[in-house]
């Protein structure tokens, strides 16, 4: 067995791909720092062929892996270095288990999106089963960068792009603390740690030890600490910082000019403060071996880790290994992964303010060994805990976990619609229900390719012309019902339907009516719509500025269709409009926002098809006097996420029994502003990668399959009397006998309807089959 195997890269490739692409873009990008200000155009004009390198290199790992390959094999990518290479390894083998792990920071999208290469970068390590970070911060500015820049959609578990998920997740780093704890015990360390107490006897020691590397804050920490011997004259000739500074990336150019900078602070400050015999600073360019640093770890009585960004710091861990003894005080960056870990027993400080990184030194030297103790503690139970063997395991496990949720997920993709079975189920039943959606169900195709020359397009939304000579069969037949249930206003359902012998169900079923009644709505009453004015100024804006882009008040909801906008400028849109409406004017507000494939949408929650579905079919069976339970319920429609619960009102135990309160006629539906603004439902976050999502509170309307005697259907309180008058009517009025439910998405993959069609001229066809019982 082949324990590592070298990928061998030319030198040409190397300077390009790992000096010019990874150190000189990623490195100083994901850590903050921008790119390097003297060479900075330099460095954008070389860009190209870097990256051209860059994915060269990562394709020659790519070989090497497939080479060694063997079935069942996890593969696992690490860091900025290889992030082309899940996609390289998945193009070549689907089946192939590939996680990605970054060491460094994820940094905020702003920063992201600078790159020019940044959708194929995230688009690359999304091929990856499994991504993961040190932190959570990291973890979600990863899944928002995918959400501005690709524009797919976060989901709490990850990433999701049409239908499949990249799972995200946070697995800090650890030690393998042991290691350094046994290491203490040889002969030789003992013998080391005995010098060095010598050596530096009379006198504290501080320790730094860090790769010579501008995110490590080497400068701003020695400038603070000539900051503490200004401030603190009795301290000059009792205590000495040891700062170990390990020459990295040599041949990157900012990576010199670091080194001359800090060797020039570190003269001037030990020329200002050293004596004949002693200076203040010892600094090493060079690294130490194994013993040796952790001889130095257990001698120290404040490390000092003044990261300027820190990916995790793993020498904050190793300190803290080597300190039973001692009990010595870590002074340790805000910035520093590591903060999350170890904040409880560090003293945590800002970097950048020399200030009060020198009042921490002060503090920490004159810290009370209760204190100390207390502080040690907590970080030495963490640091043990929580290790390097524990962070890979849990990684790996939660990657061969996430692939077969994965392969479960792909074979729950519904089968197309068995039409055959269908239309004969039908022939045979008596009394049946059909509930058809109206967007992209019954209307003509639209062109939404994005052509930026197509502008001028038909705008409101038409009955396919196809479908009026089987929909007006479908309709005289005594045998059915025909629902149409849309999100739309009850004007455009007027508009197409009204000649029709059928039920409308507008604004996703808050209103209703049989096309020979009046409008009526199944609204529930408690609904709270405060937040409506806050945010029509978000949606106007946004209008505004996106040519035939549309706005609609309805009375449950705010909607935004860009559907005849120019595509790609309207999907731009859409991304920043979810951006500000995750996490600004109704951030706290219980509503949900709703991304359809073409526009947002804000409703409060629990206005769903599916919570009205229950109002509706309680006033069909008492307006149509049924006689006979329903024994056959066709639901189709390319509904939205969100209104997918239509499909699982009637599974897996279909009701028995519906709610026979009659709905309140009205004159017209009225506008959210002229309705009395009902008390606020408290609202709970989900999480932090689900900020588009609230946990739902009990949804306005009861659900319908919590029991046997189904009285509530409306959210209207009624009187006992009422109740049991309620409960007198209550009757069976499904009889679906398991197989005469055909439920069917189209247009959709990911759904929980029972079957698909892929379009609205699927659903034309097999209509047309119904009507004509062929
Ligand atoms: O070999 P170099 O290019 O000189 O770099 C050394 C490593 O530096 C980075 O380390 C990161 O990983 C640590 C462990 O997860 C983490 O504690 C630290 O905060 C990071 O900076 C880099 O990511 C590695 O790839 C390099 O090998
Ligand atoms: O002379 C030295 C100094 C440091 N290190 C090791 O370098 C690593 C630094 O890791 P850290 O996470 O702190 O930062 P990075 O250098 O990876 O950014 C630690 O494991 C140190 O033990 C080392 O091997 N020899």
């Amino acid at each position: 067995m082949q324990w590592c195997i070298p990928v061998f890269l030319d030198e040409e490739i190397v300077h390009q791909y790992y000096n010019g692409y990874c150190n000189n873009i990623l490195w100083p990008l994901f850590h903050y720092l921008g790119l390097p200000q003297e060479d900075r155009l330099a460095t954008t004009r070389s860009f190209q062929s870097q990256f051209a390198a860059y994915k060269k290199a990562n394709q020659m790992f790519a070989d090497v892996v497939n080479m060694h390959y063997e079935e069942g094999d996890v593969v696992w990518c690490h860091d900025y270095h290889l992030m082309y290479l899940p996609e390289c390894l998945k193009n070549h083998n689907n089946n192939m288990k590939v996680g990605w792990f970054l060491h460094t920071p994820f940094p905020s999208s702003e920063i992201h999106r600078t790159l020019p290469s940044r959708s194929e970068l995230l688009r690359s390590v999304l091929a990856a089963d499994l991504v993961g970070f040190h932190t959570y911060d990291y973890a979600r500015h990863f899944v928002s960068a995918c959400t501005r820049i690709l524009g797919i959609e976060g989901t709490p578990e990850g990433v999701e792009d049409q239908g499949r998920l990249t799972r995200v997740a946070a697995f800090p780093i650890g030690i393998d603390s042991l290691r350094f704890q046994n290491a203490l015990l040889v002969p030789q360390v003992q013998e080391h740690i005995k010098e060095l107490k010598e050596r530096f006897s009379g006198r504290k020691v501080m320790l730094g030890v860090d790769r010579l590397d501008m995110i490590k804050g080497i400068p701003q920490k020695i400038l603070a600490f000539e900051k503490f011997l200004e401030e603190n004259p009795n301290w000059r000739d009792k205590v000495v910082l040891l700062q170990i500074a390990v020459p990295t990336r040599t041949d990157v150019p900012e990576y010199q000019k670091l080194t001359s900078q800090v060797h020039e602070i570190v003269g001037r400050i030990n020329g200002r403060f050293g004596s004949l015999t002693a200076v203040p600073i010892h600094h090493l360019d060079r690294s130490l071996d194994f013993h040796a640093l952790c001889a130095l770890y257990a001698v120290t009585d404040v490390a000092l880790v003044t990261s300027l960004r820190d990916g995790m710091n793993l020498v904050s861990y190793e300190f803290v290994a080597c300190q039973e003894a001692k009990k010595g005080v870590l002074i340790l960056s805000e910035f520093a992964g590591a903060a999350q870990s170890l904040g409880a027993g560090a003293i945590l400080v800002n970097p950048w303010n020399i200030t009060e990184v020198a009042a921490s030194i002060a503090q920490a030297l004159n810290m009370s060994a209760e204190e100390r103790e207390k502080r040690h503690q907590h970080n030495f139970h963490h640091v043990t805990k929580h290790t390097a063997q524990e962070w890979a395991e849990m990684f790996v496990s939660e990657l061969n976990d996430t692939v077969v949720e994965a392969q479960l997920r792909t074979s729950k993709e519904p089968p197309e619609l068995p039409q055959n079975d269908a239309v004969e189920r039908y022939l045979l039943s008596g009394n049946r229900l059909l509930i058809l959606g109206f967007n992209s169900t019954l209307t003509e195709p639209v062109d939404t390719s994005g052509n930026r020359s197509d502008q001028i397009r038909e705008k409101n939304p038409n009955l396919h012309p196809e479908l009026k000579e089987h929909l007006t069969a479908l309709c005289n037949d005594k045998k059915t019902t025909i629902v149409v249930l849309s999100g739309s206003k009850s004007e455009v359902l007027d508009k197409n339907f009204a000649e029709y012998d059928m039920w409308l169900a507008a604004e996703n079923g808050m209103f209703l009516r049989h096309t020979k009644g009046d409008w009526m709505t199944t609204m529930p009453e408690h609904l709270n719509m405060e937040w409506v004015d806050s945010l029509k100024h978000v949606f106007e804006y946004f209008t505004e500025r996106t040519p035939r882009s549309e706005f609609e008040i309805r009375t449950t909801s705010l909607v935004w269709n860009y559907k005849y906008a120019d595509v790609e400028f309207g999907r731009l849109q859409a991304r920043d409009m979810l951006q500000h409406l995750w996490t600004g004017p109704i951030s706290n507000a219980s509503v949900d926002v709703v991304q359809g494939s073409r526009s947002v949408e804000v409703r409060p929650v629990g206005v769903t098809k599916g919570a009205a579905i229950d109002r509706i079919l309680g006033e069909i069976v008492h307006n149509t006097s049924m006689t006979t339970p329903i024994d056959y319920v066709l639901c189709v429609g390319h509904f939205l996420g969100k209104d997918e619960d239509v499909y699982t009102f009637f599974e897996p135990e279909l009701p028995s029994d519906v709610n026979m309160a009659k709905c309140k006629p009205i004159d017209a539906p009225k506008l959210p502003t002229e309705k009395k603004a009902p008390s606020k439902l408290p609202a709970t976050k989900s999480g932090p990668k689900s900020s588009q999502t609230k946990t739902p509170k009990p949804s306005p309307a009861p659900d319908k399959r919590t029991g046997n005697n189904h009285s509530g259907g409306s959210s209207r309180r009624a009187s006992p009397e009422k109740v049991k008058e309620k409960e007198k009517m209550a009757w069976s009025v499904l009889d679906l006998k398991g197989d005469n439910y055909f439920s069917c998405a189209v247009g959709r993959k990911r759904t929980s309807a029972r079957y698909l069609l892929g379009s609205s001229d699927d659903v034309v066809s097999f209509l047309s089959r119904l009507a004509k019982g062929t």
